[in-house]
């Protein structure tokens, strides 16, 4: 058992009350490794933003458990040679069974989302329960879900939006002591998030997505007065990186994300942490295909991965200062 206490890691309780107060959300960037992790903590550090380093269960098959944890502990004491202490929270993204939430609280995250949320409701709430339970005897934060994403979660696939029902939260919260809560008011995993017909076209050939309900969200924030909440799937997709990529031979087709206005909005609300996992893949794939493309004599990865890395730096910079309101809160 190693407690993240000893890692020099924090649980989001703290963070997620100080969001919510300063009407900001605190970024819950993925890793799956070392280049992605040295452009978060960089660019967390240079904002002086709290971070949540946010670890798939792809990403431990990626990139091995144990390695991961010891790269969370690098990172904070990475982060203090940069010469910023951040908060740092490490946590598990879309956990899927009550065994691997507690093998992640035995291994030092402060953090855990158990997403039970394409269950029938009473198994949600039970499975959520038992890992509440046991994540906080160690004072461990739990992230539940309800309502589905359309698209790919974890495997499981909704062709649809199973929009959060409000009239479940406030019995969800209660039974299950989660700490905060995931919904579906419209966001989409991945790069492609919406079908084309679903968007109105601009005379420029850009796609512009059906808004996010915010009105399920306020009712939300009615029957949970204070609580924090979880915005999934909160990519822009930024047009400049589809670009890239197909300039330089890719293939990316009708990729189209959420618009900054909407993640700048739900910041402001109760949502205390968006997660951004797909931009900083684009972003990188957008700069390694450029680099090799323009200099097809490079074979040392450290040639295309280290722009990547600083474009990735920038990218998380941006997020932070100009989406999220979380500069300076560290
Ligand atoms: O929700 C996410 C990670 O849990 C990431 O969402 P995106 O695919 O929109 O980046
Ligand atoms: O929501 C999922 C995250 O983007 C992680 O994706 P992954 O399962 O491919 O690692
Ligand atoms: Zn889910
Ligand atoms: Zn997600």
């Amino acid at each position: 058992m190693i407690s993240y206490k000893e890692l020099g890691l924090v649980n989001t309780r703290e963070l997620f009350k100080k969001a919510m107060e300063g009407k900001y959300a605190i970024p819950a960037y993925n890793f799956n490794n070392m280049e992605q992790l040295q452009a978060i903590i960089q660019a967390c550090v240079e904002t002086r933003s709290p971070v949540i380093l946010q670890v798939s269960k792809g990403a431990r098959e990626y990139a091995n458990p144990t390695l991961l944890r010891h790269m969370a502990r690098g990172a904070v004491e990475y982060a203090r040679e940069l010469g910023y202490e951040i908060p740092i929270v490490l946590h598990l993204d879309h956990g899927d069974s009550y065994e691997l939430c507690k093998s992640c609280v035995d291994m030092g995250f402060s953090s855990v989302m158990i997403d039970g949320s394409h269950l029938p409701y009473e198994e949600n709430v039970e499975l959520t329960r038992k890992v509440v339970e046991y994540a906080h005897k160690y004072d461990v934060t739990v992230e539940g879900e309800l309502g589905v994403l359309a698209g790919i979660e974890e495997h499981v696939s909704s062709e649809k939006t199973i929009y959060t029902d409000p009239n479940q939260v406030e019995d969800f919260v209660k039974r299950t002591g989660v700490d905060s809560l995931a919904i579906a008011i419209g966001t989409s995993h991945g790069a492609v998030k919406f079908k084309p017909e679903q968007c109105t076209r601009l005379p420029d050939g850009r796609l512009v997505p059906p808004p996010l309900r915010f009105d399920i969200l306020e009712e939300i924030e009615r029957r949970l007065p204070g609580f924090p909440i979880v915005l999934h799937g909160s990519s822009s997709v930024p047009p400049q990186y589809v670009e890239m990529i197909n300039k330089y031979g890719g293939k990316l087709k009708d990729a189209v994300g959420i618009p900054e206005d909407q993640l700048r909005k739900a910041a402001r609300s109760a949502v205390c942490k968006i997660n951004i996992d797909s931009d900083g893949r684009l972003a990188m794939t957008a700069m390694i295909r450029k680099v090799l493309h323009e200099q097809p004599e490079v074979f040392d990865p450290r040639k295309y991965l280290g722009p990547a890395r600083a474009e990735l730096k920038e990218l998380y910079k941006h997020k932070i200062i100009n989406v999220l309101g979380s500069e300076g809160k560290a």
